[in-house]
């Protein structure tokens, strides 16, 4: 995928859903994985041309393991010219060592999306952009409904009260293959997460379930993305 093929799908998304509006600063938190990387390049580039203003930050809740090395993303972040504010934190510790959670993704979480709104909040910015996916939907979709008994997903937009902080998802049209290639071709100093837990939870156990059953199935994905579209699910509306 080109940089212009991943423009087109997050300007489709920002109109679409209105996620952007003149003057508003967002924050963009930074996992230092490929979709949030991404994100980060996709939105720098629509700074450029995209006919409302509006400023970027870039910053990383640091979950406080020893072996997460952010200077790769650092210096990207300088060339590109957005400032970038790494917030340590000790929620690794306390999510493994203190409270021995048998569930702590579910912990970590709450305890590192608080952290961001703050940081997003302290910086003076009015929205954060989360680089959840279009698979990240779908998957979010099928979890939701497998182990919750519940129809529901992330939306694109989300207006946190508590906060007053928007949260904007614009890279829910990018399939996750696209980005990986992107990511790769891109070089993009991606960091592998350091947590124990990953690549071991629903969502991995989701994720092979859905691309399994896309090799009996095609069309399986934007099928799930389409029921999302035309779903009565909070903050989602039909494309056709
Ligand atoms: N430690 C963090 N600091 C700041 N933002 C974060 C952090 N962890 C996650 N996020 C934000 O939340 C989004 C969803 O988090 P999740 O852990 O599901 O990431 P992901 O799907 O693996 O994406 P990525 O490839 O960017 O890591 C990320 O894309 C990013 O925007």
């Amino acid at each position: 995928m080109k940089i212009q093929h991943l423009l087109s799908y997050v300007r489709r998304a920002v109109q679409d859903y209105n996620m952007i509006e003149e003057g508003d600063r967002i924050a963009i938190g930074i996992s230092a994985g490929k979709d949030s990387l991404a994100l980060l390049v996709a939105l720098r580039h629509l700074q450029y041309f995209y006919p409302k203003k509006f400023e970027l930050e870039a910053i990383t809740i640091s979950l406080g393991f020893d072996n997460f090395d952010l200077s790769a993303v650092k210096a990207f972040c300088e060339k590109l010219g957005v400032r970038y504010t790494v917030y340590e934190t000790q929620i690794a510790q306390i999510v493994f060592d203190e409270r021995k959670e048998s569930n702590p993704c579910s912990l970590c979480s709450k305890m590192r999306k608080g952290a961001l709104n703050d940081i997003a909040k302290e910086l003076g910015c009015n929205k954060i952009a989360l680089g959840h996916n279009k698979d990240d939907i779908n998957e979010t979709l099928l979890m939701s409904l497998f182990y919750e008994g519940r129809i529901h997903t992330m939306s694109p937009v989300t207006y946190l009260d508590r906060s007053e902080v928007t949260l904007i998802r614009p890279l829910v049209y990018v399939p996750e293959r696209d980005i990986k290639y992107f990511a790769k071709k891109e070089g993009l100093p991606v960091v592998k997460s350091p947590c124990p837990a990953d690549g071991v939870t629903r969502r991995e156990t989701t994720k092979q379930l859905i691309y399994s059953l896309e090799k009996e199935i095609p069309q399986l994905s934007n099928r799930l993305f389409g029921a999302i579209e035309r779903s009565e699910i909070d903050g989602w509306k039909s494309r056709e």
